[in-house]
């Protein structure tokens, strides 16, 4: 007799690499490598996946994985010195078998604890020290929740800044069928525009040329709505002002490696993040960033796809 899967499960993925395998009981399912920290899969209780991954997307250290949720830490972007959105990205994560208590109201047993500290070699690019924990939960019903803690641990009496995005590629029918709520009438850098300000018009954000841009004192709520799968994601966040909209269009995608040249249709990131005002944390203080995913079905018949309720329900 076959055994059920368990809802939390450590194994090997692409190439070898560590991963673990959660599993909620009405069969919503997500993946996570210690590669980068980083979620790869995330699917709902039909079983369909609701993250990008491209299919050449390297599993390989030291190459960023293309697709999932990224984490930028401690630099979005090329905005500082360090490499193209921080090292977190590229580095091997732990099991954090011991974390400190979470507020007893999280909703989940279905969870993975991970945590990253600066290794000497690491010291040596950003010096300071400090416990970055991440937990990915799968809730009863299959949103996928992640909570990053970090905490300064420096013993020198220093401070440090960061900036940090949960880069997360959403998995879409065309690009041209999409929209994006909550953003309009926002002012927003734009990356494509030596990251000068401007203010979004119009009602909604729709895509037909690349787009790369850095929303500001966003809402903690956002709707990508997908006509054609009559899917809506809501992205619900906590701790994290910014919000970063991109997709790399024919042009870009052809000069990505690791990105098939008509795969921008198919995909758009939304990522929450903290930009524009750096967070600075003085040693044993600690910050908290909250990304929490869920989809509405478009033909769902109770006007939840108003998106006035989508954004303030
Ligand atoms: O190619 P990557 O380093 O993963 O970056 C991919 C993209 O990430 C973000 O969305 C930035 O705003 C873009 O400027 C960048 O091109």
């Amino acid at each position: 007799m076959a055994s059920a899967k368990p809802p939390v499960e450590h194994c090997k993925g692409i190439n070898g690499l560590d991963k673990v395998v959660l599993r909620e009981a009405r069969g919503g399912s997500a993946e996570v490598y210690l590669y980068g920290g980083q979620v790869t899969s995330w699917k709902n209780i039909h079983g369909e996946e609701m993250l990008f991954v491209s299919s050449k997307a390297i599993f390989k250290p030291p190459k960023a994985i293309r697709g999932g949720i990224p984490i930028c830490f401690p630099q979005f972007g090329s905005h500082g010195t360090l490499e193209q959105h921080g090292f977190a990205r590229n580095k091997v994560w732990s099991i954090d078998t011991n974390p400190p208590p979470f507020p007893a109201n999280s909703a989940s047993n279905t969870f993975v604890d991970l945590i990253l500290k600066p290794s000497d070699e690491d010291f040596k690019i950003w010096p300071h020290s400090y416990e970055f924990r991440l937990r990915v939960a799968l809730a009863p019903g299959g949103d996928l929740m992640l909570t990053s803690r970090i905490r300064n641990t420096n013993t020198d009496g220093k401070p440090f800044s960061f900036t940090f995005a949960y880069h997360t590629y959403f998995s879409i029918s065309d690009i041209s069928e999409v929209r994006v709520e909550g953003l309009e009438t926002l002012d927003y850098l734009d990356n494509l525009k030596e990251k000068e300000r401007f203010t979004e018009q119009g009602d909604a954000i729709t895509f037909e040329s690349e787009v790369d841009k850095i929303y500001l004192s966003t809402p903690t709520k956002i709707a990508i709505l997908d006509h054609e799968k009559k899917r809506t994601f809501v992205l619900r966040k906590d701790g994290l002002p910014d919000a970063v909209v991109w997709n790399p269009w024919d042009r870009k995608a052809k000069a990505l490696a690791d990105f098939g040249d008509d795969e921008y249709k198919h995909m758009l990131c939304v990522e929450a993040a903290a930009i524009e005002k750096p967070i600075t944390l003085k040693p044993g203080e600690e910050w908290k960033g909250r990304q929490e995913l869920s989809t509405v079905p478009s033909s769902y018949c109770s006007g939840q796809l108003d998106p006035q309720k989508v954004l303030q329900g």
